[in-house]
């Protein structure tokens, strides 16, 4: 029987191809799916169906999926890391680039020149009136680029390359995005400490719990006078009060971001873009593509990548029936279900094991065939919360 995907918002059709019509039905509309596609759609907990074994995020962001309760619920939510990077980097250079020129305020002006039917007039007027929209060059300027993973390291890369000086700010930067990273980046050891030293500063981590907020009235109130502040990754990590404050008071002179909210529109100093960071065809078919993979990989072999709330896990398959089991981690659980195949005579072949937090995750290739009852007994163990039969085990 195909499968049922539900899609949540338009996802590129290049990403949907991964998943053959002959084994998977796509539809924005279905009441019991085996799994949910989205962007940036706010996901409630209510609207995730018992029958959902995964969600995959098109994108980066999970703050619109309730990761917590999907956890709780055994299922895993995928994302797709770095696939937009390159659409946000580019973004941000033209938001800086509108940040350092009267290049909005320009255009605007020259708009007002539409009644003006004299060509040497209307060239008199604006060489006379140009002086306004002086800006100042990119060189030389420092850049402070908090959260240096996939599309911070690559926005530091892309100001280096424009004869800036680059600072970073990232307590938790992974093994891996370090190697990423220019040794040409300097390191400043407290958001305080870059907010005091930068003329523009971006920001490109996660909205958590640890983050909401983080940027708020004592960083701004610090924050060297004149820089533009640059956000490009979520609303929520900006206090607003103390944003507007920073602004009126002249210490920011500008704020660029891609999420507009009632208080900041029309703002001379503020420039607001409708969330278009990862809207470029590329960035959406290389989402599109990596969490299709992804999902149809998990639901095809149980084989997980790129989870935000699951360990990765990917074991090779050696045989036509595997079973994946999700339980609480904690001692015992696994021994039980090893155990209870073992009383049935139900050989393992192959399997690996591994922890994420409050979760484990088994496969667990078997010799043979087995039965719902089988699986039955391992669903009752106290701590199991999923058992799943992949391939061919009836
Ligand atoms: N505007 C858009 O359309 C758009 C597109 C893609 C991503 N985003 C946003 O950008 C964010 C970053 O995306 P990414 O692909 O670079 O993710 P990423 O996971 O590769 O990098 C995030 C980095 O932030 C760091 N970090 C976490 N907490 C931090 C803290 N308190 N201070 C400083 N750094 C911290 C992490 O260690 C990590 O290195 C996403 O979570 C998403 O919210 C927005
Ligand atoms: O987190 C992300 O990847 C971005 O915010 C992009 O969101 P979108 O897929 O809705 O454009």
């Amino acid at each position: 029987m195909a499968r049922q995907i539900l899609t949540l918002n338009q996802i590129s059709v290049k990403g949907l191809e991964r998943l053959p019509r002959d084994c998977y039905e796509i539809a924005s509309e279905f009441s019991h799916p085996d799994a949910i596609l989205l962007r940036s759609h706010k996901l409630k907990p209510e609207d995730i169906a018992d029958t959902v074994l995964a969600i995959a995020r098109a994108g980066a962001g999970v703050n619109n999926i309730p990761v917590a309760e999907c956890s709780r619920r055994g299922i895993p939510v995928f994302n797709s890391p770095g696939a937009n990077a390159n659409a946000v980097k580019e973004l941000v250079a033209a938001g800086m680039l509108l940040g350092s020129r009267g290049i909005v305020e320009g255009i605007q002006y020259v708009d007002t020149l539409a009644a003006m039917d004299d060509k040497a007039e209307m060239n008199k007027t604006l060489e006379a009136q140009k002086k306004q929209f002086k800006g100042s060059e990119l060189v030389g300027k420092t850049l402070g680029v908090v959260g240096l993973g996939a599309i911070g390291s690559m926005v530091a890369e892309m100001a280096l390359t424009m004869g800036m000086d680059v600072v970073g700010y990232d307590p938790a930067l992974s093994v891996e995005a370090a190697w990423r990273l220019s040794s040409e980046v300097r390191r400043a050891d407290t958001l305080s400490a870059l907010f005091a030293r930068c003329d523009y500063i971006s920001l490109h981590l996660p909205v958590l719990d640890s983050t909401r907020g983080l940027i708020n009235q004592e960083l701004l109130s610090a924050v060297k006078e004149g820089t533009c502040l640059l956000n490009f990754a979520r609303q929520e990590i900006v206090d607003e009060d103390a944003l507007v404050a920073a602004l009126d008071e002249g210490k920011l002179r500008k704020y660029i971001a891609d999420f507009p909210s009632p208080p900041l529109i029309g703002r001379d100093d503020v420039i607001l873009m409708p969330h278009i960071g990862a809207s470029t065809d590329e960035a959406e078919d290389n989402c599109a593509i990596m969490a299709a993979n992804q999902l149809k990989d998990f639901l095809e072999n149980g084989n997980i990548r790129n989870s935000v709330n699951f360990p990765t896990l990917v074991l090779e398959r050696v045989t036509g029936c595997r079973l994946s089991v999700t339980n609480e981690n904690v001692p015992k659980i696994l021994g039980s279900v090893l155990s209870i195949l073992a009383d049935e005579n139900i050989n393992v072949i192959d399997m690996l094991n591994k922890s994420r937090d409050d979760i484990a995750y088994n496969l667990i290739d078997v010799e043979g065939h087995t039965t719902e009852e089988v699986l039955g007994k391992m669903r009752a163990l106290e701590g199991v919360i999923n058992v799943r039969m992949i391939g061919d085990c009836a």
